[in-house]
């Protein structure tokens, strides 16, 4: 079967404080959108995954694809499969693309083998490959907390609005961002700063990695800049960097603006 594992945004993001386990506490808010990888699982006489379009830094074997396979092999007898993965999704760049890839095959094994699995027994297994991984579970725009890993409902709806999507390149392993994070309470509740519209988010909707990322690369605020400067209604940097996006009332035509770059635009569901 083929699967098409999407990318997500983070709208907000606090980093509130260290975890005894190393981890930080933060809240976000995640929004999937309709940039995505393929993903081919068929079966095949030895396990193997196949990647076709960028490159994945790394082992064959340290493919999140494969590791979602062994976790569940672990407690199901699963046949071995090929997994054929077209990545299009720029990698260690805020999208959770490596996350995505994670839990959709986890629902493709889910389903081509009958295994019966709940979305809750689903997500369980997610958390144990990424802290991000079991958002792309049920992949509805949700509030975020803890590890960002524990999840509720949102009400927040941005259905229609245009967003463009622009990697400027970098790849910030997600280890290394929060290693620049000097921790600390929100002045407000990301939900709160949410309620208000979305014009007004430019002011108190922040990512807490895009300032400490974009003096390190000044890409990201260059073209967090040229996004306003078309007339998006808010902009930022999603997740641990690079990618930066905009969300526009209607559709914007900048491709001749960001020339070189990896990008993406489309309608949020
Ligand atoms: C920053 C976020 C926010 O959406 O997304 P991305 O930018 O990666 O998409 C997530 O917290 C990323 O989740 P994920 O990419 O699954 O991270 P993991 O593999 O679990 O962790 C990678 C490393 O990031 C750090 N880490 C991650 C999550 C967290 N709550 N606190 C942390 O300190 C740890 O150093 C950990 O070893
Ligand atoms: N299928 C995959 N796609 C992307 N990255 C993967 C994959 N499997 C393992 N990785 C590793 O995960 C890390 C980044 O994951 P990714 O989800 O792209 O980052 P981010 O969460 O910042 O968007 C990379 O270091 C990469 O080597």
């Amino acid at each position: 079967m083929v699967v098409f594992p999407n990318a997500k945004i983070n709208i907000g993001l606090n980093i509130i404080g260290k975890r005894p386990d190393g981890f930080h506490n933060i809240s976000s808010c995640f929004y999937p959108i309709g940039w995505t990888d393929a993903l081919e699982v068929v079966p095949a006489e030895e396990l193997v995954c196949h990647v076709a379009g960028i490159d994945v830094p790394g082992a064959e074997g340290d493919n999140l694809c494969l590791k979602a396979y062994r976790l569940l092999a672990k407690d199901y007898p699963l046949p071995t499969v090929a997994l054929h993965l077209l990545k299009a999704l720029p990698i260690g760049a805020g999208l959770g693309g490596g996350s995505a890839d994670a839990t959709f095959t986890l629902m493709a094994l889910n389903q081509q083998f009958d295994l019966k699995l709940s979305e809750a027994q689903l997500a369980d297994y997610a958390r144990q490959l990424g802290s991000d991984c079991a958002f792309f579970v049920k992949n509805e725009p949700v509030y975020c907390y803890q590890k960002g890993d524990q999840f509720e409902p949102i009400a927040l709806s941005l259905a229609g609005k245009w967003i463009v999507v622009v990697n400027p390149g970098i790849h910030i392993s997600t280890a290394e961002a929060y290693a620049g994070i000097i921790a600390k309470e929100p002045a407000q509740d990301l939900r709160q700063s949410l309620i208000a519209p979305i014009e007004e988010w430019r002011y108190n909707v922040v990512n807490d990695f895009e300032g400490p990322l974009s003096a390190k690369y000044p890409a990201i605020g260059q073209i967090k800049n040229r996004l306003y400067e078309s007339g998006a209604l808010y902009a930022s940097m999603t997740g641990s960097g690079s990618t930066v996006y905009g969300i526009f009332d209607q559709e914007t035509d900048l491709m001749n603006s960001f020339v070189g770059l990896k990008q993406w635009h489309g309608v949020l569901k």
